[in-house]
Order: C-alpha cells, then sequence, then structure tokens
C-alpha cells in the first residue's frame, strides 16, 4: 500500500525534466523532495497530479496504477496539487475560491450560506477567518499562499502536494501549516512537501528523497542525515553549512554613507530613519505586513519623492528610474509580477536594467547567466522556459551586474534552492565587501542570521506596526532574539534584545 514511483521519465522536447525516478513513500508519510533548481522536482509533482504527462514509467497508489490525464481526474480521486503557479481567481472572494472546486448549490444558483460555512470551517483552522470575504487579489502573497492551501485542503486529499508554497510564507503561517500536516498525517494522507527552507523540512517531514539532474538519488529518514551531509548529497559534493559568525563593527564604527531621516511607511502612516554604512548588510525583519515592504519601497522612490544624503550631498529621489541612476538596485518581492518580463527571453531579461535605464550595453550574457550557474539552453530562450529557482537566479543576476552602491532585495532567495541560496549570499557579502549596502528583508529569520554573519558589518532591523522595534548586532542577532522582537512590546519586556539605537558589544 501507499504510493509508488516506477521509473518515470519526461522530456520538454531536448530538455530531460526526470529521468528513471523511483519513490516509495508509505500512507500517513510526509516526503521532502530535495534538489538543486531544475532538477524536476515540480515537474514529478506534476505528473502526479495530471497537469502534465509522463512518458514513460508508471504510478501506483494503494495497488492500482493511476495516470492522471487533468488535475480535475487527479482531484476526482483526492490527489490535490497546491504549488507556486497559483491557481486562484483574483477577482472573486476567499471563500468563493476555497470552494470553487466543488461548489455548494441550492436549486441551480450557489449556496451562499454553504459557500461560507463550508470555507469557514477550514479558515478557522487556518487562523484566517477575518479574509473570508476578501477578494484574493486585495491579500498579500503569503495570504495568497494560505488560501491556495485551504483549497487543497476542503478537497479532503489523500496524497497532497506541496510545491514551494511555503517559500512565501512567514513563520506565524509556517506553524500553521505544520499544525495541518500532523492532522493530514493522522488520516493517513500522504504529503509530498517540496521546499528549499531546510529547517521546514527538519520539522514537518518524515524522510527526503534527494534529486539530481531528473534522477532520484536516494531516500532518507529525515533524523538520519545532516543539513551538510543532504546538501553535499543534492550538489554531488562537500558543503559545510556550519558558519562562524564574524566580529562586527559597532554603530560607532560603521562608514555611514546615506542618511535616510525622513523614510515614509504608508500601510500604517508612520515614518522612520536609517543610516546605512558602507559594506553593511542590513537584514529586516517582522512579522508579515509590518512595514519591511513599504521601507525598501520607499527608500527605492516607489512612494514618490524621498530625500535622502549620500555621500555627504543631499539629493532627492523621486521615482525608480531615478534611483537606479543613483546606483541602487531593487529584487522585488514578486517575481512574476515586477521581476521578470514572461514574454522576453533571457538575454532581454538580464539586459533590462543596464541598457535600458543605464544605457549601458550588455555584452557577457552568458557570463552572467553562467556565474549564477542558471540551468539554461541559451539566452534566447524564453525565461518562462525555465524552472522558478533559475527565472529568480536572473533576475538576481540582472541586478548585480550593475554593480549596486546599495542594493534592496525583498526576499530575493524565495524558490532558490539551498546551495544556491548560499551562493547568492556569498555575493551579497561580496558586493558588500567592496563597499556596497545591503537591504535585505526575509520571511525566513535563519536566512538573516546566516546572511548577517557573513560580513564584519551588519544589522538586523525589526519591524512592528511601522516602526522599527528593535535593532540586533553581533551575536544579538539570533533567530530567538528576532522572533522575540517581532512579538508586540508588552510580551518582550524580559527579552535580550536591543532596544531602538542598537546593542553595546
Ligand atoms: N514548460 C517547460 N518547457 C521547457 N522546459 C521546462 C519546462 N518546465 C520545466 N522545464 C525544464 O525541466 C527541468 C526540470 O524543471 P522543474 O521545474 O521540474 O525543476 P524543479 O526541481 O522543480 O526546480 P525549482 O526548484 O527551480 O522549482 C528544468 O531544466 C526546466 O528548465
Amino acid at each position: 500500500m501507499g504510493l509508488t514511483f516506477q521509473k518515470i521519465s519526461k522530456k520538454y522536447g531536448a530538455v530531460v525534466a526526470i529521468k528513471h525516478a523511483e519513490m516509495k513513500i508509505d500512507n500517513g508519510e510526509v516526503r521532502a523532495i530535495l534538489g538543486g533548481n531544475g532538477s524536476g522536482k515540480s515537474t514529478l509533482a506534476k505528473v502526479l497530479g495530471g497537469l502534465i504527462s509522463k512518458d514513460t514509467g508508471e504510478i501506483i497508489f494503494d495497488g492500482n496504477v493511476i495516470d492522471f490525464k487533468s488535475p480535475k481526474d487527479a482531484k476526482k480521486n483526492h490527489v490535490i496539487m497546491t504549488s507556486q503557479e497559483l491557481s486562484l481567481f483574483g477577482n472573486l472572494t476567499v471563500e468563493e475560491n476555497i470552494c470553487i472546486c466543488d461548489i455548494p448549490v441550492k436549486g441551480v444558483f450557489a449556496d451562499k450560506k454553504k459557500i461560507k460555512e463550508k470555507s469557514l470551517e477550514i479558515l478557522k483552522v487556518m487562523r484566517l477567518e477575518n479574509i473570508a470575504s476578501k477578494k484574493v487579489e486585495e491579500l498579500a502573497p503569503n495570504q495568497q499562499y494560505m488560501v491556495e492551501l485551504a483549497k487543497a485542503l476542503v478537497q479532503d486529499p489523500k496524497i497532497l502536494i506541496i510545491d514551494e508554497i511555503t517559500s512565501a510564507l512567514y513563520r506565524e503561517d509556517v506553524e500553521i501549516v505544520d499544525d495541518i500536516i500532523k492532522n493530514l498525517k493522522k488520516k493517513g494522507c500522504i504529503v509530498l512537501f517540496i521546499s528549499h527552507r531546510m529547517a521546514e523540512l527538519y520539522a514537518m517531514c518524515d524522510s527526503v528523497t534527494i534529486m539530481k539532474n531528473g534522477e532520484t538519488l536516494g531516500t532518507y529518514a529525515m533524523q538520519e542525515k545532516t543539513e551538510s551531509e543532504l546538501l553535499s548529497l543534492m550538489v554531488g559534493m562537500k558543503v559545510d553549512t556550519t558558519r562562524e559568525r564574524k566580529n562586527h563593527q559597532t554603530e560607532s564604527r560603521k562608514d555611514i554613507f546615506i542618511k535616510a531621516p525622513h523614510i515614509k511607511i504608508p500601510s500604517y502612516g508612520t515614518e522612520e530613519s536609517l543610516e546605512i554604512g558602507r559594506g553593511e548588510i542590513i537584514g529586516v525583519a517582522g512579522l508579515q505586513g509590518h512595514g519591511q515592504t513599504d521601507l525598501i519601497d520607499a527608500l527605492y522612490g516607489v512612494f514618490g519623492e524621498i530625500k535622502l544624503e549620500m555621500d555627504e550631498n543631499e539629493i532627492s529621489i523621486h521615482n525608480s528610474r531615478q534611483a537606479v541612476t543613483r546606483g541602487f538596485a531593487f529584487i522585488s518581492g514578486d517575481r512574476e509580477r515586477d521581476g521578470t518580463f514572461q514574454e522576453r527571453n533571457l538575454a532581454e531579461n538580464v539586459a533590462a536594467v543596464k541598457e535600458l535605464v543605464k544605457h549601458e550595453k550588455i555584452t557577457d550574457t552568458r557570463a552572467i547567466l553562467d556565474s549564477f550557474n542558471v540551468k539554461y539552453d541559451n539566452p534566447g530562450q524564453l525565461i518562462t522556459a525555465l524552472s522558478g529557482g533559475n527565472q529568480q537566479k536572473v533576475v538576481v543576476g540582472r541586478w548585480l551586474s550593475t554593480k549596486p552602491k546599495l542594493l534592496l532585495a525583498n526576499d530575493p532567495t524565495k524558490g532558490i534552492d539551498v546551495k544556491a541560496r548560499s551562493d547568492l549570499h556569498k555575493e551579497f557579502a561580496k558586493l558588500a565587501g567592496e563597499g556596497s549596502a545591503v537591504i535585505m528583508i526575509s520571511s525566513d529569520d535563519d536566512e538573516l542570521v546566516n546572511v548577517t554573519s557573513m560580513v564584519e558589518c551588519s544589522r538586523v532591523i525589526v519591524m512592528y506596526e511601522g516602526h522599527i522595534s528593535a535593532i540586533l548586532e553581533g551575536a544579538s542577532i539570533t533567530r530567538e532574539n528576532i522572533s522575540a522582537a517581532a512579538m508586540p512590546i508588552e510580551e518582550k519586556t524580559n527579552v535580550d534584545v536591543a532596544e531602538r539605537g542598537g546593542l553595546d558589544e
């Protein structure tokens, strides 16, 4: 009994996406699928979920061969796929979206009362009752991912595929997902969990199958392997993820080159100030929606004029184009909406900023793509033919090629594999080492702890209700301290965090 994949293969034209993939998963087991960007994880998930057909091989579930011809066919059999490519309708409400696969009817009309009841049941479990009647297009990305999951749960899955939807979730959301998965396990549901966040895999999964170049290399009990061992298997060479924190410069020793005394946070009608030092990586943390995105958007001129002192000159930035000409780079948190040009090829996507805004010719597209290990066929192919993580690497490569003085990044490693994520952190540290500064939001506190440990000069600022509630430096940058500072002020009175103004080392 359980789910068995036997020698599954799939090609997209000449590209081999999966090759003889094999796996066996027991009922009630939560299986992680771990692999680099483009290793075939989503393709395998899509074959199971009926989104694409396989070329060869067989899938057997509870003794029967299954071969779904469409997601609808899979859903009828309670095999449900959730993925980063959301299946929601922006102009419908959350409750309508949740029930869309099986709308309760009264006569020939939709039964609104039943829709409400059915969706509220699941939204309560997810602690999201307050968004039931909102339109999906009004929600923040993490909430949309939670609705995608809610929509899957009402369909009573026997097999649930979670493909990267946790990459945009905040810690409080992930805790809810963890509870949900534990419940599904009790009911015997099989969960296939695809994520690049190692802490999540260790917290939620029983076992892990490693994929590389479309092949399944092996399956291990989650607790049997350390993170470094799993990554070494995944990339085929020794990787050590343990990292020593470098000594940190204190506030007074920083070489401040940008002063921003009035940063507007429109979501709260508040204002903040920040001084940015050369060589600094500033991590931005907080519970979702406490003004982190506004902070970096404002610095990029998204809300209109911002006055700054830069290299001792008073300057004004009125829009993003001016920000770029001043040497700012901006990696948006929403790759599909404002990160990539979906109908353009790789070369055009790489060249977008340098050629269009800075009027400098790009001659080394391949070198940029290769330096970020983008898995691609040729620079002329459409960006949409790349896996999600590889698309994100193109976006990052594009911006770093402009050699920015200040990099503003909103969850830049979302969907990027663990090895590439660590390579990217090294690129950020290198940029800082060359005298630039990096301000980076992450929904993953562990990531902020890691990235800020790589340079001498770094801080994590934690936001709460539109204000910077704490600034952590040096050894105080820990997951626990970030978490404590992100909570309401009253609850963190006895916690060892540096209140606004920084810590004495
Ligand atoms: N629609 C498509 N057309 C052509 N090639 C594709 C298509 N979708 C995926 N591929 C290719 O198939 C391979 C496997 O992609 P897949 O999306 O399964 O990888 P993945 O492991 O899920 O990656 P990621 O972690 O980046 O999401 C990659 O080389 C990718 O470029």
